[in-house]
């Protein structure tokens, strides 16, 4: 398919970047005067009895962003297909909302408890999709229901599920080792990072993405009731705003830090560059894996106090764009293309360390993956008063190494790692789309 013109999304918000002209009387960004914040750091300050519930953050709210499917008002329900040549929630236009988990498979499960769990997540994902209860045997007194009745009377908000394998499933417990997809190992240690083993790995994901966050937590925890005595959840992450479009039909949303976040991102819509980039091909020399994608995820923690104190000029030097528009430092509009090579003063327009610059696929042979993350939170630090919260990165490729040779570039040299720090991380093989009449547990185990 092709990709349509990309004129600029119209965008009602109040510009509050400096326009180019102003622009070039501000001072030149160095890593000094990023570190002159605007008041003093209150690293211990206390902020008393000011505990935010994550999931009471998280789960506020219901409204359908602009990425929903359905028009304003329309009593439509807005499902997406569960099966199909690729898994859903990868292509899929973001929805708003996401819950992520991971799991673990339990000590003593067999190789015929994960395969017939699969088989039942199968049904219970793709009834959850079509705004159904989980299948079973409803109103016996006598047992617990077989869905937990929370997304009852609500719409399906587009909710898609998507299943993946981290490396270790195919390890020697479950007679997977010849079936391991041939890119799936372990990230290498990365530049920067601080990984919490009790936020990194698993062994299966779910990643659970709606535009109703009840509807995305219902979709992981029946899942979850589902695998009692087959997995163990290992970790789990609410995500309250998607930070990508995966479209341009779609308005680039704002991340954390209040800029544009998606706006060079994978035209999902674009099969070609999809093609190229994001599935897994011919190439693959395991063919039920073919069709399906890697997806790496990083729990990214943003200093938000130090960056809520930095000078508008190096927040937008640290990106590289307006933070206003989300135009390029070098240009009008969102989507102009950037100039690397314009410079001003002797000093490149886009600073050398400027985040687009050193992500761009002019400075990675090309490279491109396809981001869907959200923004999430995780209350307060009760020792600092700190807020605790980030990007719960997501992306989608052909390969993993295409997460390492970018992340070795801006763990090493991004601006916004003085910003940042990643705590978490995950790396999957999503196998393709279901076609009618398969399921998850046959297609994996063959
Ligand atoms: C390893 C991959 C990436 C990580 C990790 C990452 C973290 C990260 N990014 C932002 C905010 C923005 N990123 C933007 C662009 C952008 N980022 C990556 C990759 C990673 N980002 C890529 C490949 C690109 C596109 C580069 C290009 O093609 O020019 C932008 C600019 C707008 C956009 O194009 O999306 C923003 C803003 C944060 C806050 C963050 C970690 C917390
Ligand atoms: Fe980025």
């Amino acid at each position: 398919m092709k990709t349509p013109p990309q004129g600029p999304v119209p965008d009602d918000t109040p510009d509050i970047t400096p326009e180019p002209a102003q622009r070039a009387s501000l001072p030149a960004a160095s890593a000094v005067s990023r570190r002159r914040l605007l008041g003093a750091v209150g690293a211990g300050a206390a902020v008393a009895g000011a505990a935010l519930g994550a999931g009471g953050t998280a789960l506020a709210g219901r409204d359908s962003g602009p990425g929903a499917a359905a028009p304003a008002g329309s009593a439509a329900p807005a499902t997406v297909d569960f099966r199909g040549t690729h898994q859903a929630g990868i292509a899929t236009p973001s929805q708003d909302r996401l819950c992520f988990a991971t799991f673990d498979v339990a000590p003593g499960a067999t190789r015929a408890d994960l395969a017939a769990l699969l088989t039942t997540w199968t049904a219970a994902a793709e009834a959850m999709t079509l705004g159904r209860p989980v299948p079973g045997d409803e109103g016996d007194l006598n047992t617990p229901p077989d869905d937990t009745g929370e997304a009852v009377g609500l719409t399906p908000g587009r909710l898609t599920i998507t299943l993946g394998y981290g490396p270790a499933l195919f390890d020697d417990r479950f007679g997977l080792t010849a079936r391991r997809p041939s890119a799936l190992r372990p990230l290498p240690k990365l530049p920067g990072e601080n990984l919490d083993p009790a936020l990194t790995g698993g062994d299966l994901c779910v990643q659970a993405c709606a535009d109703d966050p009840q509807v995305a937590f219902h979709a992981v925890r029946n899942l979850r009731r589902l695998g009692f005595g087959t997995v163990l959840p290992r970790w789990m992450e609410l995500g309250f705003g998607r930070t990508s479009s995966t479209s341009h039909q779609q308005a680039t949303p704002r991340n954390l830090m209040g800029f544009k976040d998606g706006t060079r991102n994978i035209d999902a819509r674009d099969e070609d560059v999809m093609g190229r980039h994001v599935w897994i091909g011919q190439e693959e020399p395991q063919r039920w894996i073919r069709g399906g994608a890697y997806l790496v995820s990083r729990k990214i923690r943003m200093r938000m106090e130090q960056w809520d104190r930095d000078r508008l000029g190096d927040q937008q030097d640290v990106f590289g764009r307006y933070k206003g528009s989300g135009a390029p430092l070098t240009g009008h509009g969102e989507f102009d293309t950037p100039d690397f090579a314009a410079k001003s003063g002797g000093r490149y327009v886009i600073p050398d360390d400027a985040h687009i610059r050193l992500a761009s696929p002019e400075h990675n042979n090309g490279l491109r993956i396809l981001r869907r993350g959200y923004s999430y939170t995780d209350g307060i630090d009760q020792q600092t008063g700190d807020l605790l919260g980030g990007l719960f990165f997501v992306a989608f490729m052909n390969s993993p190494d295409r997460f390492v040779t970018l992340q070795r570039v801006l763990g090493a040299h991004d601006a916004l790692n003085e910003y940042i720090q990643h705590i978490g991380s995950g790396v999957f093989a999503v196998p393709p789309g279901l076609a009618a009449g398969h399921d998850w547990g046959e297609q994996l185990f063959g």
